[in-house]
């Protein structure tokens, strides 16, 4: 292990965020009422220009008025590059009230990005004397985001999550496919008459968790557009899992249950990570570093591979 020992993510459930439009206030009760553990009422690409200013009261007078339970509570705002997000940010801070947690940052390229937001937050919460601080989530969707990916991990001691944002990413590098997410068509090895489907979002989010593991952030799994396939909704969100990530967007009610499912752990592999440290407890007792479980080795890095599945469970129940 380097000298510099590897922060800890905040140690809250993130196994699903929920999106909806601010343009579309029918939907928040809903959304509050949902099982997903994050809100993201979101000013960005799912609203209008022509709405931006009303989506934006229909924001601020939400999070105070709805009961939004213990979820964690964000709103996207929009991008740097727009001349909206300074009045989403001063709006947000100045008027929405306490009960707002965090705000998301899309499109974020390098590190300069979110110190910009800090700038202006730490502003209004310095001049209107705000207790709670808000925390960050920024969306990696971008060549330059993916590029500096570190740096923006590294960005604020506000930034509590990173997302992969598929559809903005897959536009940004000039992919050819309009798919948001999962198994792309031509995205494939050959081999005699078999095709094997690769998947392209794989390095990335290998480089999203190497990052967030480095400097304590939560990595997680953004959109997958076609909410009528759930095999494949689940087939992402198990591949992201297994990388790391620990929860994946819902960009419609039916994918939080889904996401839930794959980012909970499972009964069975909680028993199994109990089953390794009891192993390794016995080991201990004699002397030994490695022993076998099941008919394979294990041994002290064992007990930190368990450890994470059973953090991760007790962290949810408790949640
Ligand atoms: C690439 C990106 O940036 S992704 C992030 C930004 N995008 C978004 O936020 C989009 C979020 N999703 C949506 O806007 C909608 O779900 C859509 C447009 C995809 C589909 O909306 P609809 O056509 O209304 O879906 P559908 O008819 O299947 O809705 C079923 C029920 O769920 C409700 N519902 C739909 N979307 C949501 C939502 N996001 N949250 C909670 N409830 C919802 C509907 O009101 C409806 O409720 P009802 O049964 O009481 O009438
Ligand atoms: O914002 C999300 C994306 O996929 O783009
Ligand atoms: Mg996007």
């Amino acid at each position: 292990m380097s000298f510099r020992i590897q922060p800890a993510a905040p140690a809250r459930p993130n196994r699903c965020q929920l999106f909806g439009p601010g343009s579309r206030p029918a939907i928040f009760e809903k959304m509050a009422a949902s099982d997903a553990d994050v809100i993201n009422l979101d000013l960005e690409d799912s609203v209008a220009p022509s709405d931006k200013d009303s989506a934006r009261a229909n924001i601020i007078k939400a999070i105070s008025e709805i009961d939004w339970g213990k979820k964690t509570l964000s709103v996207r705002i929009n991008g740097l590059d727009t001349p909206y997000w300074y009045r989403d940010v001063v709006d947000l801070l100045e008027q929405a009230g306490p009960r707002l947690d965090q705000i998301m940052i899309p499109k974020v390229g390098c590190a300069a990005d979110v110190y910009a937001v800090d700038a202006l937050v730490t502003a209004v919460e310095t001049a209107k004397g705000r207790e709670n601080k808000i925390s960050f989530e920024v969306i990696i969707e971008s060549a330059a985001g993916i590029a500096h990916v570190e740096e923006i991990a590294a960005s604020s001691p506000r930034l509590q999550a990173m997302s992969l944002g598929a559809a903005d990413f897959a536009a940004s590098m000039g992919m050819q496919t309009t798919g948001i997410g999962g198994t792309q068509e031509n995205y494939y090895m050959q081999r005699g008459e078999q095709k094997h489907w690769s998947d392209p979002w794989h390095w990335a989010q290998a480089a999203i968790v190497a990052a967030c593991r480095t400097h304590g952030v939560l990595p997680v799994d953004g959109p997958f557009g076609d909410f009528s396939d759930d095999e494949g909704f689940r087939a992402q969100a198990r591949r992201s899992a297994t990388l790391g990530m620990v929860g994946k967007w819902a960009i419609h009610p039916k994918q939080v249950a889904l996401s839930n499912e794959v980012f909970t752990p499972s009964e069975e592999a909680v028993t199994e990570a109990r089953e390794i440290l009891a192993a390794m407890e016995e080991a201990k007792a004699k002397g030994e570093g490695a022993t076998v479980y099941k008919g394979r080795l294990v041994d002290i890095a064992s007990i930190k591979q368990a450890e994470v599945v059973v953090r991760q469970s007790e962290m949810i129940a408790g949640g």
